[in-house]
């Protein structure tokens, strides 16, 4: 089943007098619960094709289905409460919040998008993601006290916590060494075998191109391979 079917997708940017398609007529899915891989030269279309996807960006022409929603159907907040909801966020720049700790920079993001649970409910999904990401032993330090291996993995406590049906991550080991990277793909296979999340995630890294279930490739704003892993 795919949680995501985007078909004839073009996203047209005006530059100077100009044009510049930074997608043309991609069709893509994405399957429900498994790891698929954007991969492909820089300024091929990857970020503009996982914005269109997670309904940050609207493209010039083509339309997504998000487990059954389309997106061209939709109004600017129902697309917003779907992100919110639904959508996860993971990127290369770890964006926590560098005067919260651990615990509290998964609760703020937990607030936001789980507003009707209890305070016991929250508490008990925070300790339950920041274990899962192995960082219950740090949940009180401070994001400048973590390497930055571990701050993704907070990062990632942040945007799974409220459960979402579909995390998107843009170069996610991509400040990160060897040794964390291939931690981070170990977590996100972790993710999606107990909590049967799906994952789209971008990188740069052959070595880590081979750990995914699907691996589309773009060049110059169109897929030209798609490969699949049994
Ligand atoms: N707002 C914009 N206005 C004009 N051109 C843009 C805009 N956003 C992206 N582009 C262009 O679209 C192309 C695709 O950009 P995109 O960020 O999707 O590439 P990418 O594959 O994610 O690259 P990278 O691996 O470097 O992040 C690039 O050539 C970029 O310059």
């Amino acid at each position: 089943m795919n949680i995501i079917e985007a078909r004839n997708i073009t996203r047209m940017f005006p530059v100077g007098d100009g044009e510049f398609y930074a997608l043309k007529h991609v069709d893509i899915d994405i399957p429900a619960g498994k790891l698929t891989i954007l991969k492909g030269r820089s300024g091929s279309g990857k970020t503009t094709l996982m914005n269109i996807l997670s309904a940050l960006d609207a493209p010039t022409e083509g339309d997504v289905s998000f487990d059954g929603q389309v997106y061209s159907e939709m109004e600017d907040a129902q697309k917003e409460q779907l992100r919110r909801k639904e959508i996860g966020f993971v990127f290369q720049a770890v964006a926590l919040i560098p005067i919260m700790n651990a615990y509290e920079n998964v609760d703020f993001a937990m607030r936001l998008a789980e507003p009707e649970l209890t305070a016991k409910e929250v508490d008990e999904r925070i300790r339950e993601t920041l274990a899962l990401v192995g960082m219950e032993e740090r949940m009180r330090h401070m994001p400048g006290q973590m390497s930055g291996g571990e701050q993704q993995r907070v990062a990632i406590a942040r945007a799974v916590a409220h459960r979402p049906k579909v995390v998107f991550a843009d170069e996610p080991t991509g400040a990160l060494d060897t040794e964390s990277g291939l931690r981070v793909m170990q977590l996100f296979r972790n993710l999606i075998e107990k909590e049967g999340v799906t994952i789209v995630m971008t990188t740069h890294d052959p070595n880590l191109m081979e750990l995914g279930d699907v691996v589309y490739e773009l060049e110059d704003g169109e897929i030209i391979d798609r490969q699949i892993r049994e």
